[in-house]
């Protein structure tokens, strides 16, 4: 052991004594609080009949006060244990211009010495920790509220502390994060996301400590951290906006539970609270205040997937456009000045002039237009209040208040958008039969119109809004959620991973909707080995694609003679995988069809077919679809049937591209009709030969 570990060492044992000492300092005061709760609650109770309210309300003050302090120092109690695991991954020795060199461990959570009043580990978040992942050896500084520090970096190394035990300690080379890195990029992948703060790189830091961008756009290829550096984030802005964002103040909009349930480790690993989640679809059934049955967006691709029929793909095509958002826009204002068909108002001998209502109905036109007859009419009240010079009666108030919204042309919003298609000239794209349910593509032209029309006030309570799989979502979607959530935000997606691509956004197409966005790119993947990368990108080649130098097997094409015997060797994979020690295998297919199929075929114990109806993501084998996969990880993943047939059509061309990059170690293709051309390039690797 040498100088530097020996003291390192020691240093460990000294923090974890004074952690010890101060989790027993801690259990004391919560139990003193229990005790004094205990006995105030006593009090009130013997001394109830003789308390005025103001005493009453004194004490419920004084007890919320006790148990709220309480809670605080049992969660302080939580942060204490899981620091005593773990204490720090980090050291800086920094100084200061003109101070002395102070050592600055870097943590998980801060740990304040309260009696020598020493910061003895500093949060990750904190402003003085934003150096160990900016800068190497030399120079640096960093920002406070009150300014930049300046000064120099004389030492930097890396530990990795498990179980309380110091497993490494890596010092001052300009490649720890590297060494570090691939050393958390080889591990086997559980079943959730995990938390990267030892080993954040450089760009994605700058993502994450962002405090000036009201819309943060990230467009990351395939594994480079989009997700995990979102959720990041998040735990950084509840750090440093802690007087006033919490928790329940952000909202995550995720693709499906199974997802939300992956990512859902993360901020709890970084000792924060439940984040609120939203799906698109249960976001948009309640804007819609549950009054219309329609398609998911599961169901939309499923369609797209088994039967792409080209009036279906138009109808998609052109509501995915930012056209349809500019001609919605325009009808609006077609609507506003063309459907008020205002005409003279007599009520009693009173005559109310054409001019007298126009005027009225125009006064309002910050008010929607179907929320503006009431207001119109009690001015017309008024004027005839006015004119005769005396009250109204009950029958001639009532007359007005009929006779205003007559003069609208329409008055349900659904009416509003079939009359879209008609001004439009094209009334075949909608279709709507009132049995049946709305199409997908036309959920939030209607909301949007219900928005504009109508005018909603929901979600006013959200303060930060995270939106994944941005790539997923139309200028439609986007323009309603500029409208439904006015606070900060932060969008993240992979225009390489759509899986309906006439319906894909771009982070340009996102842009247009939020012009005060900053767009930032990430190039630089970390998911998957320099095989797996380079497979995936002669599906869908993308040349800003920067691989990390990760290496492992080589991708495989197998091919059989028939489906039974390729089931049969599916079967013998998952067994081999059941036998070493990976801890997840995804057997990825284009469509649930096929996924049952494989299910039904396997029959193993303990293989699990994860649908758009499952929650939870668990760890071993899983059985999807590509579409649900998507944003998941598996140690191995297998594509069946990767045919001609299966994969043929762009839309299974992007199935394809995201199934496979869904592999952090290996990656098995197994077919047994002609290969689908998607892999023409990669024949060489069939391990049976073409
Ligand atoms: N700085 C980092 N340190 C360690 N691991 C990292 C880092 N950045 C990303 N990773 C790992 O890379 C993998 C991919 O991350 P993540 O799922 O957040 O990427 P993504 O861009 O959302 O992927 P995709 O779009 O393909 O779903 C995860 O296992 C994550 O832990």
């Amino acid at each position: 052991m040498n100088v530097t570990e020996q003291a390192e060492r020691a240093y460990l044992e000294e923090i974890k004594e004074r952690l010890t000492l101060a989790i027993k300092r801690g259990d004391d005061a919560v139990k003193q609080f229990s005790n004094e709760l205990r006995e105030k609650k006593q009090y009130i109770h013997e001394h109830q009949s003789s308390m005025d309210d103001a005493d009453m309300v004194a004490a419920d003050q004084s007890i919320n006060r006790m148990a709220f302090t309480g809670e605080a120092a049992v969660a302080r109690r939580r942060r204490l244990l899981k620091l005593g695991q773990s204490p720090y991954f980090g050291r800086l020795d920094f100084t200061p211009q003109g101070k002395p060199e102070a050592a600055v461990y870097i943590g998980i959570y801060s740990f304040l010495d309260e009696q020598q009043r020493q910061n003895l580990i500093y949060d990750w978040r904190a402003p003085i920790s934003s150096m160990f992942y900016d800068y190497e050896l030399g120079e640096a500084a960093y920002t406070t509220p009150s300014g930049t520090i300046q000064g120099t970096i004389g030492r930097k190394r890396q530990y990795k502390i498990r179980d309380g035990r110091l497993e490494f300690i890596l010092e001052n080379d300009v490649n720890i994060h590297d060494d570090v890195l691939q050393r958390e990029l080889a591990k086997s992948s559980d079943d959730k996301l995990k938390n990267i703060v030892a080993t954040i790189q450089r760009d994605q830091n700058a993502v994450i400590r962002n405090e000036t961008a009201p819309v943060m756009v990230i467009q990351g290829v395939a594994g480079s951290g989009k997700t995990s550096i979102a959720l990041h984030r998040i735990a950084f802005l509840l750090y440093r906006y802690r007087e006033t964002i919490a928790a329940k103040d952000i909202l995550i909009i995720s693709p499906n539970k199974v997802f939300a349930d992956y990512i859902s480790n993360v901020l709890p690993e970084l000792g924060e609270e439940y984040i609120p989640e939203l799906g698109m679809e249960e976001l948009a059934a309640d804007l819609l205040d549950r009054q219309y049955a329609f398609q998911t967006f599961f169901e939309q691709v499923a369609a797209l997937l088994e039967n792409p029929d080209p009036a279906f793909v138009e109808r998609i095509r052109f509501k995915s456009s930012g056209e349809f958002l500019r001609q919605l826009n325009q009808y609006l204002l077609h609507v506003e000045n063309n459907y008020f068909t205002y005409s003279e108002l007599r009520v009693g001998k009173t005559v109310v002039p054409l001019p007298v209502i126009l005027a009225k109905f125009k006064t309002y036109h910050r008010v929607p237009v179907l929320k503006r007859f009431a207001l119109v009419a009690q001015e017309v009240r008024d004027y005839v209040r006015g004119a005769t010079g005396r009250k109204l009666t009950g029958p001639e108030k009532a007359t007005i208040g009929e006779a205003i919204p007559r003069m609208f042309k329409f008055h349900q919003v659904l009416d509003l958008y079939q009359d879209f298609y008609r001004w439009l000239g094209r009334p075949e794209l909608f279709r709507y039969d009132h049995r049946r349910s709305l199409e997908y593509a036309d959920v939030f032209a209607l909301i949007y119109l219900r928005l504009r029309l109508e005018g909603i006030s929901a979600y006013e309570q959200v303060k930060h809004l995270v939106v994944d799989e941005m790539q997923d979502y139309t200028p439609m979607q986007y323009a309603v959620l500029a409208r439904v959530f006015s606070c900060r935000k932060t969008i993240l997606g992979d225009v390489s991973q759509t899986v309906n691509p006439y319906s894909a956004s771009s982070a340009e197409t996102i842009e247009r909707v939020f012009p005060q966005a900053e767009v930032v790119k990430l190039f630089r993947s970390y998911r998957s080995t320099l095989e797996i990368t380079a497979f995936a990108q002669r599906i869908t080649p993308n040349p800003d694609l920067i691989p990390l130098e990760r290496h492992g097997p080589e991708p495989l094409v197998v091919r059989f003679d028939n489906q039974a015997e390729e089931l049969q060797g599916i079967q013998q994979l998952v067994a081999t995988f059941q036998s070493d020690g990976n801890q997840s295998l995804g057997i990825i297919c284009k469509t649930l069809r096929q996924a049952t199929e494989v299910h039904q075929a396997l029959q193993a114990p303990g293989v699990q077919l994860l649908t758009a109806e499952s929650t939870t993501f668990t760890e071993g084998v899983i059985i999807t679809t590509a579409h649900l996969a998507k944003g998941l990880e598996f140690d191995e993943v297998i594509v069946p049937f990767a045919d001609a047939r299966t994969y043929r059509t762009e839309v299974d061309r992007g199935m394809l591209y995201i199934a496979c990059t869904r592999a952090m170690h290996r990656l098995t293709l197994t077919h047994s009709r002609p290969v689908t051309a998607f892999l023409a390039t990669h024949a060489g690797n069939d391990a049976r030969g073409e």
